[in-house]
């Protein structure tokens, strides 16, 4: 396993920032960490990387027990924190080539990242001089000096234009996984709170709300295009024999009371065939809900308030 995390909890005073998170990445997967705001990705990704301790669980990255291999951790993982330190007054290439020395990384290297994240036209600039999304390029590529295995991005697209948006995923999305380019499979673990972000870059995701995991999905498992769910309640017992008529039924659960789940293998919306099914059958329709199984609807369904 790539990222190996278990029963991981982190307080802060009387708060639980983490509860017994668990979780494991094989290499090569792109998986992101969805949550809202306050949820506990950063806190979770300070720990993964060493910049936190856990108050009880463990973690290993890369093979490397993050508290009893911390220096064998660094050479494997690139990290890139939610506040992207760097030097505003060094050079784009001066800044890197002082990172491949403290790495003790091969100069050529400098060239590769510079390359591999579009820095070229400004690796001559100062790094105040530069945009947002260039700012955040200088910090992928100083992640990938060392050619992590791992790669662990904090917000990699907060607050960048969508162009610098579609750039910044791409290249992240090339990083990650079996690439031709790269061709080493290199895992990422990225957090977020945009849901597009993450179909645009993962093969999976984990969704964390007020400190705990609340979901873990592969993303094909959320696209499954051509079926809904409609969630209904009508005012009086039905056998599940009459539901079978609706057109395009695939599924049904009985929800309680008079509520069932129904499940139709086609998108186009069959709220209104269910209303006029019940008005012929002498029912009413108390409620008549259509439920995303897409991640938007995930991730709304687990997280409201
Ligand atoms: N050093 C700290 N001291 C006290 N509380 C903290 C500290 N760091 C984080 N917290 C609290 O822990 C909770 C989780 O914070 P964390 O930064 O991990 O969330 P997040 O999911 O990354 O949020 P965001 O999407 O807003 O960046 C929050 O309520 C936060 O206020």
């Amino acid at each position: 396993m790539s990222i190996l995390v278990n029963n991981i909890s982190k307080h802060f005073g009387s708060q639980k920032a983490l509860d017994q998170v668990s979780f494991d990445i094989k290499q090569g997967e792109v998986v992101g960490f969805l949550g809202p705001n306050g949820a506990g990705k950063s806190t979770l990704m300070k720990i993964l990387t060493g910049y936190l301790q856990a108050d009880e669980g463990e973690a290993s990255v890369a093979n490397c027990d993050i508290e009893k291999q911390t220096s064998i951790l660094q050479s494997k993982l690139g990290y890139l924190p939610e506040h992207n330190p760097l030097y505003s007054e060094m050079y784009v290439r001066e800044y890197l080539q002082f990172n491949a020395s403290v790495y003790k990384t091969d100069k050529h290297r400098v060239e590769e990242v510079i390359r591999i994240t579009g820095l070229s036209p400004e690796a001559n600039k100062k790094i105040d001089q530069l945009s947002k999304g260039y700012r955040q390029r200088v910090g992928l590529a100083a992640a990938l000096l060392h050619d992590p295995e791992v790669l662990i991005l904090d917000e990699p697209t907060t607050g960048l234009d969508p162009n610098q948006l579609v750039e910044i995923r791409a290249l992240i999305k090339g990083i990650g996984g079996e690439t031709e380019e790269n061709g080493k499979g290199k895992t990422v673990f990225l957090s977020t709170h945009i849901m597009q972000e993450v179909e645009a870059i993962c093969d999976r995701v984990i969704i964390i709300d007020k400190g705990k995991i609340v979901a873990d999905r592969k993303l094909t498992e959320l696209q499954q295009k051509g079926e809904q769910v409609i969630f209904v309640e009508f005012d009086y017992k039905i056998e599940n024999v009459a539901l079978q008529r609706l057109p395009h039924i695939k599924d049904i659960k009985s929800m309680g009371g008079f509520a069932y789940e129904l499940t139709f293998d086609t998108q186009e919306d069959m709220r209104p065939a269910i209303f006029d099914f019940a008005h012929d059958m002498g029912l009413k329709t108390l409620q008549l809900n259509r439920k995303a199984k897409n991640l938007e609807g995930l991730f709304a369904e687990l997280t409201r308030k």
